[in-house]
């Protein structure tokens, strides 16, 4: 059956994102995390999405907002308990994302062992770019993606870098949560991460295919 839906505006299919940490050693160590032996997953609501021409927002009770840019896989097929060898015929394309952070909140809630939906699920808290098909990345498995904020580079890293690939986390992932056509994945982010401030502009890309800008601004 073919859906009446376009996937190139997935953000509006009110799907699932579910996002990995501490997928990227340098990052984890940068954060005094011990590198994952196992993926590490966090879910944001679609209600986090936010595309260019809108702004970032930063919520009220943070005071420390990190940028954290990531590369998004979007599933073309759903299923569960996928294997690894048939993973990558369930995606349908890549975005680039930021999963923006209330660092603050994130460590306030790691300290009290709270789960960390008010740091990473707030309104806005998931910057996407245009939606990419998937024959315009060969290989997603290496590809630089970068960050810079008001001109300044702040992130670079390779998806080479991962400990965990794409199709171990999209196989791992379906185990637990059936994955349906519209999810979006974020695949965990680089080192580099720091925080942001009302007015500044950020800029990001994956070399060569893509790139995305988007103003941060506080509610008045
Ligand atoms: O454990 C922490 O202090 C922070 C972890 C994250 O925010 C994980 C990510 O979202 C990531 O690595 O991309
Ligand atoms: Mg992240």
């Amino acid at each position: 059956m073919t859906s009446s839906r376009n996937l190139n505006r997935f953000w509006e299919w009110g799907r699932k994102i579910i996002c990995v940490g501490r997928n990227y050693p340098d990052h984890a160590k940068e954060l005094k995390n011990a590198v994952p032996t196992e993926p590490v997953l966090f879910l944001k609501p679609s209600s986090a999405y936010v595309t260019e021409g809108s702004s970032i927002m930063v919520p009220f009770y943070s005071h420390n907002l990190h940028h954290e840019v990531e590369l998004g896989v979007v599933i073309g097929k759903g299923g569960t308990a996928i294997p690894q060898n048939a993973a990558m015929d369930h995606v349908a394309g890549y975005a680039l994302c930021l999963d923006m952070t209330a660092r603050d909140v994130q460590d306030e809630c790691k300290t009290k062992g709270l789960p960390w939906t008010l740091a990473k699920a707030f309104n806005t808290s998931c910057p996407v770019s245009e939606f990419i098909p998937k024959e315009k990345i060969a290989d997603p498995g290496n590809v630089k993606i970068w960050l810079k904020v008001n001109g300044q580079l702040r992130q670079e890293g390779n998806t080479s870098q991962m400990i965990f690939s794409i199709p171990f986390l999209i196989s791992y992932i379906s185990e637990i949560i059936t994955l349906e056509e519209g999810d979006l994945i974020l695949t965990g982010t680089p080192k580099g991460v720091s925080s942001v401030q009302e007015h500044d502009e950020l800029l990001a890309g994956i070399e060569g295919i893509v790139s995305m800008k988007f103003r941060v601004d506080r509610p008045q």
